[in-house]
């Protein structure tokens, strides 16, 4: 057994705990990471890169008409090949390069400071959790006697699925159906409750009235309670008596935080019902433990990872005051078209500022580059409270580039007016959002009386 003693253990090499360990690392700090699987973790292997990199196959394959059987195994080919390009920055290789030792296995708690992995029992000042997530698994009846797949094997298919299932409408479920269809699968969407709920709803239904004309079959208010067949002929039934039919079955119903390995109790860290239990700064039940990313039990994207990673850094290493919030933490789905958000959508930001709200829009189908391009389904709309953004919903071509200027308005409590003074190239789709921030200025501009009554009074007084 070697002792190791340092002063920040980070456990899971996956977006969040990479991002501290090379941070903390570069700033002088000594640091050993875990990784008990695969560097880069689920973001790299099983999530987000391999997810838009047969996205993007798919869209090739659509643009061309349809796709051979062929192009399916390509697509997954194309996959193996983004991640493995990716894969050295990730590396163990480029980590003990920037000097933190890498030790490749689970680590378990064993008192409240100690860890102990493989032949390793490692003390450390702080020691930050990132160990993630994995595919939840509900217990459904029958679906450990049918085969199935979740996001960690759904990469591994080389034949094409002729019709695939998909439990679960978020936005695992869908990116990965308009994947399929448009790599020439049938696909059945069965959703428990109502599809991206997490979203505003009218976006939503922008994105989910392109899927089904695409052919996707999205069933909602079909919450799967029954499973049978055996490969290539595998049914799903609902509560309500639907059945649905199909040859492969991908489960995609949300995530459960990765806690069994840690021995979590031995170190006096609570846990919650979605997760790791932690306060405002990141810090667990144990004062010198913090958690971050997908274990945390918040929003669950390797952007937050990232952001969480600076949280700790700025606590752990610098004593500082530092607090997590999601208040301007964005997301996108990734499919065509894609919708995106940050901050509150509509309907939560009705709920907390009433009569206060603004809401302003402005549709695709009035930008001229969108026209060109024949893009113009979609809208973005903006929530306003006393001239500042509050959110911004964003549906249509591109939208998960667009919302980053909303992004950067709300980390930076900017007023609409700092929107409206940007000049944006034309014919640009982000001129879309310049145009909201117009729609936001044009009534107090056009529709003032008192505007008129000092242009008429100006302008007669001018020489
Ligand atoms: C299909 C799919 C698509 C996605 N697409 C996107 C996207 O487009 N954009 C986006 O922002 N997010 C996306 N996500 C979410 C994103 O992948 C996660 O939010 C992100 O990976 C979380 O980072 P993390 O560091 O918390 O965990 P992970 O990246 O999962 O890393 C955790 C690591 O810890 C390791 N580990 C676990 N237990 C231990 C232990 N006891 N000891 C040592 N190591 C351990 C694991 O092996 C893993 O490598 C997607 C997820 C999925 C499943
Ligand atoms: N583009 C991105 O950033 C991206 C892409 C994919 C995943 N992710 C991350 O991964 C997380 C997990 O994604 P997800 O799609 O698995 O989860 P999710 O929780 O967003 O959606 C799961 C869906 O499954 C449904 N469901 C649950 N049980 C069911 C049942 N028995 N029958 C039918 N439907 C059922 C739920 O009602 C829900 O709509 C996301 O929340 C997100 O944080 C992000």
């Amino acid at each position: 057994m070697e002792r190791i003693q340092t002063d920040l253990l980070v456990i899971g090499g996956g977006s969040g705990g990479l991002s501290v360990a090379a941070g903390a690392s570069q700033m002088g700090a000594s640091v050993v990471l875990l990784e008990g699987h695969k560097m880069g973790g689920d973001c790299l292997n099983y999530g987000c890169v391999p997810s838009k990199a047969l996205l993007s196959q798919a869209k090739a394959a659509h643009a061309k008409g349809s796709a051979p059987a062929k192009a399916y195994s390509a697509a997954q080919d194309h996959v193996q090949a983004v991640i493995d390009t990716i894969a050295p920055h990730d590396s163990v290789e480029r980590f003990e390069g920037l000097g933190v030792r890498v030790i490749e296995a689970y680590g378990q708690f064993i008192s409240p400071e100690i860890v102990r992995a493989d032949n390793y029992e490692i003390k450390a000042r702080r020691i930050i959790i990132a160990t993630g997530s994995s595919p939840l698994v509900p217990p459904i009846p029958g679906l450990e006697s049918v085969p199935y797949e979740t996001n960690e094997t759904l990469f591994q298919l080389r034949k094409r699925p002729d019709h695939l299932l998909i439990i679960g409408g978020g936005p695992i479920g869908l990116e990965m159906a308009q994947a399929h269809k448009r790599l020439g699968c049938e696909v059945t969407v069965i959703e428990g409750a109502k599809a991206l709920s997490k979203d505003d709803p009218e976006a939503a239904s922008v994105l989910l009235d392109s899927l089904r004309k695409e052919g996707i079959l999205i069933e909602e208010d079909a919450l799967a309670s029954e499973i049978r067949g055996t490969a290539g002929a595998i049914e799903v039934e609902a509560k309500d008596g639907r059945v649905f039919k199909g040859t492969h079955l991908l489960v995609a119903v949300g995530r459960k935080a990765n806690i069994d390995k840690l021995d979590l109790g031995a170190a006096g860290i609570e846990t919650t019902r979605t997760g790791i239990k932690v306060d405002a700064g990141l810090k667990t039940t144990n004062r010198r433990v913090y958690a971050i990313g997908d274990v945390a039990g918040g929003l669950q994207f390797t952007h937050v990872a990232g952001y969480h990673a600076g949280v700790v850094i700025r606590s752990a290493l610098f004593g500082l005051p530092a607090k997590a919030s999601d208040r301007h933490i964005p997301w996108s789905t990734y499919t065509t078209p894609e919708l995106a958000q940050v901050g509150l959508t509509e309907a939560q930001a009705r709920a907390e500022h009433g009569g206060n709200l603004e809401v302003v829009r402005f549709d695709y189908a009035g930008n001229d580059r969108a026209i060109a391009e024949g893009q113009t389904k979609g809208f973005a709309k903006v929530m306003i409270v006393k001239g500042r953004p509050v959110g911004a919903t964003i549906v249509g071509h591109q939208a998960g580039e667009l919302i980053n200027t909303w992004a950067l308005a709300l980390a930076n409590k900017m007023k609409m007016g700092q929107i409206a003074a940007m000049v944006a190239p034309y014919p640009t789709i982000g001129e879309i959002n310049k145009r909201v921030a117009g729609a936001y200025f044009s009534p107090r501009l056009f529709e003032s009386n008192m505007v008129k009554r000092v242009v008429g009074a100006v302008q007669r007084w001018l020489p």
